[in-house]
């Protein structure tokens, strides 16, 4: 059975790629992510192919998964990078993503994120608002540089993806409302130290349908002709990320050409440069949580399947109701039970699946939550001072840990106790 692209069962044990999860489970104390190299440089050449025919440069959208060996791997491949701090501006060039590759998003980019990224000479910043617009001019002045931008543009599309995760609604905090965008590129155009460049767009995560995107970019394309008209000089789009994934064994979202094919048919003809920010599409079903039984309960009216990964390791279950598959790493039992899979974690919330079909487990059986390479481990916390899920890379047969868990002591001795306790 294949479940996602280099994760499969051979004689009813699963491996990713040539290396069994279990023999990565004898050396690595579980929980652990474990991501495939090929799975996430596969489906970042999927992109180059798909976008050979525009102008393109894929900004990988390193809140996904900020891991050094995935940002080098993809800066080898040749990515540019979508970022929303500074810490993941000093996480991409470090790990050789070249400035200007690096464009700059986010509502709340501060004085010294601007002046960090402006000494670096990034591609671009996309605005989000006049304010910030207004002190990117200043720092750009007092430093002498100047300040390439794009305006990110809310077009109050409904993206029908989770509620949480939509940003192109008038509701939400991003970007300037395109109805409003001219004024403020004629402000813009009237800065000090101000280039601008381009028009941006992201209306949000996972989507599972193109219609969105269709008419986010065509109203993009409207935008741009309309920009020209008054005089500026429009030679970039950035059309954000979003492009959905398969959580589920019998979702199909679209695939990179067809969403490929709808920037051409949007867009192509304005002769941009385009940008393309993907995250979860790049490395989402790359990763798998593994984690192991510790117990078997049984309650009154349901059975619990309790393990060592809890929501603070993965969050996108108690976060979003998220649905992700859970799968034996030795599936050689065909006798089915229904369990609540939960973690340790003092919250009713740690739940990460309802009455879930699985194969009859029993305590130190391996399971494997899928799906688990995007918005996984970043957004991992210390809650109930459990250590931070170590990650492991596979190529082929090699496995290498490419995050430690940190020891108790070095996240204990953080805390400061004031002289005056
Ligand atoms: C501005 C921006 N670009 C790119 C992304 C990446 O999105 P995804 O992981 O859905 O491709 C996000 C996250 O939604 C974002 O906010
Ligand atoms: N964290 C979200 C995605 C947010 C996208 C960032 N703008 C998720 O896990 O689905």
């Amino acid at each position: 059975m294949k479940t996602q692209a280099h994760i499969f069962y051979k004689e009813n044990a699963m491996y990713m790629e040539n290396v069994s999860i279990t023999a990565i489970a004898q050396d690595i104390p579980t929980p652990f992510y474990c991501y495939s190299y090929s799975s996430i440089s596969e489906s970042y050449l999927d992109y180059e192919q798909a976008f050979s025919q525009l102008d393109t440069l894929i900004c990988y959208a390193v809140k996904a998964n900020s891991n050094q060996a995935i940002l080098t791997s993809l800066a080898k491949l040749g990515a540019g990078a979508d970022v929303v701090s500074e810490g993941e501006i000093r996480r991409a060039l470090k790990a050789g993503i070249p400035a200007n590759k690096i464009v700059f998003s986010g509502v709340a980019k501060t004085h010294s994120e601007i002046s960090y990224a402006l000494n670096h000479d990034i591609l671009q910043f996309n605005v989000e608002s006049e304010p910030e617009l207004q002190l990117i001019s200043e720092l750009a002045t007092a430093q002498d540089k100047i300040a390439c931008i794009s305006i990110r543009v809310n077009p109050n599309v409904n993206a029908n993806t989770h509620a949480k995760i939509t940003t192109g609604k008038s509701e939400n905090k991003f970007g300037i409302p395109i109805t409003k965008a001219r004024d403020v590129y004629q402000y813009a155009a009237s800065l000090p130290s101000i280039k601008v460049q381009g028009v941006d767009v992201h209306i949000g995560s996972q989507l599972t349908d193109l219609a969105p995107f269709k008419q986010a970019f065509g109203m993009v394309a409207e935008f741009v002709s309309v920009l020209r008209k008054d005089g500026h000089d429009i030679s970039i789009i950035d059309i954000g990320g979003g492009l959905g994934i398969n959580y589920a064994e019998d979702e199909t979202p679209p695939n990179k050409n067809d969403y490929a094919q709808i920037v051409k048919q949007q867009l192509g003809h304005l002769q941009c440069k385009i940008i393309v920010e993907p995250g979860r599409s790049i490395v989402g079903n790359s990763g798998i949580l593994v984690s192991k039984v510790v117990y078997v309960k049984k309650g009154e009216e349901r059975q619990f399947l309790i393990i060592d990964a809890g929501m603070n390791d993965l969050i996108r279950p108690s976060m979003y109701d998220a649905y992700h598959q859970i799968k034996p790493i030795n599936s050689h039992n065909d006798k089915n039970a229904y369990y609540d899979v939960v973690g340790p974690v003092c919250e009713t919330g740690d739940t990460f699946s309802k009455n879930r079909q699985l194969p009859i487990m029993q305590a130190t059986d391996l399971v494997a939550i899928l799906s688990c390479g995007a918005y996984g481990s970043v957004m991992s916390s210390t809650y109930n001072t459990r250590m931070a899920a170590p990650e492991v890379m596979v190529k082929d047969d090699q496995y290498t840990i490419i995050r430690s868990r940190p020891c108790y002591e070095e996240v204990i001795k953080q805390d400061i106790i004031p002289d005056w306790v």
